[in-house]
């Protein structure tokens, strides 16, 4: 913990992709058993990208997924591609596909993004915005106490090679957003340019923040991240969680990271 009241992120660097989404998965198991354990229920926003998407796989090969009541599991996301229900490209989508499909979830606790109307220009003025202030209804309306705050038990994050998170870009301005929980994203520059986020105060909700990357086209800017930049424009860098906050690399992720604060390789 900083003076600031900041918790120290954590860094974790593992031999390859595989078994980072591996030690990954194990981890948010424990995570969820234990988090059941507390509170009698467990939530985790999940994130698309490739990485989110293969510690899903990950979970899915896992025997010890059983350990989990999952039908006392609440599942959220980070951020969503404003695209029809089913598009191949929706973070739903694949998540669905990647693990969601073989558990036996409530479907009243999966709260999927909305999805963009496939008769309608998704461009089009109004119904992108409506849809985010849907889905902050929807959280608002979940916190356990009425009081809206959005306290979910783990917050996975993918980051982009420019260093975004969510769909929050550097110098887009849904990254200064701060009045609302989620937010419309208009003119994303990673495609499709209309998704909906997380906010950064909506992120900063989360008991732990788990940021994960792997692959050397990651390196510069797992590196920005974490060697102190401004999170008004570096998104990674402006994102932790209220108890913990865990950077899962793969060393050529890591590759970058000055030696002061390059961890050794945990397996
Ligand atoms: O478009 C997105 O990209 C990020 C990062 O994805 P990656 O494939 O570069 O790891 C992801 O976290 C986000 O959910 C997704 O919408």
């Amino acid at each position: 913990m900083t003076e600031s009241g900041r918790v120290i992120p954590r860094v974790l660097v593992h031999r390859s992709a595989e078994v980072l989404a591996a030690a990954a998965a194990a981890r948010l198991l424990t995570r969820v058993v234990d988090a059941q354990g507390e509170r009698g229920s467990a939530s985790v926003v999940l994130t698309g990208g490739r990485n989110g998407i293969a510690l899903l796989r990950a979970v899915a090969a896992s025997p010890a997924r059983e350990a989990v009541d999952w039908s006392r599991v609440d599942l959220w996301w980070g951020d969503e591609r404003y695209l029809p229900v089913g598009h191949p490209d929706r973070n739903e989508t694949q998540a669905r596909e990647a693990l969601l499909d073989s558990l036996p979830l409530d479907p009243a606790r999966v709260h999927a993004m909305p999805a963009a109307d496939p008769d309608s220009d998704p461009a089009a003025l109004g119904a992108l915005e409506a849809a985010a202030e849907r889905y902050a209804a929807e959280l608002a309306a979940a916190s356990p106490d009425g009081s809206g705050l959005f306290e979910p038990d783990v917050l996975l994050l993918g980051v982009g090679p420019d260093t975004h998170v969510a769909s929050l870009f550097p110098d887009h301005p849904a990254l200064g957003e701060s009045g609302r929980a989620v937010v419309a994203v208009r003119g994303a520059p990673k495609p499709p340019a209309e998704r909906i986020s997380l906010t950064r105060p909506a992120i900063l909700g989360a008991r732990e923040v788990w940021l994960l990357a792997a692959g050397e086209d990651k390196a510069g800017a797992v590196a920005t991240a974490l060697s102190g930049a401004d999170g008004a424009s570096v998104p990674a860098a402006g994102v932790h969680g209220t108890e913990r906050t865990l950077w899962l690399l793969d060393t050529a992720a890591a590759a970058q990271l000055p030696e002061r604060i390059r961890p050794p390789i945990t397996g």
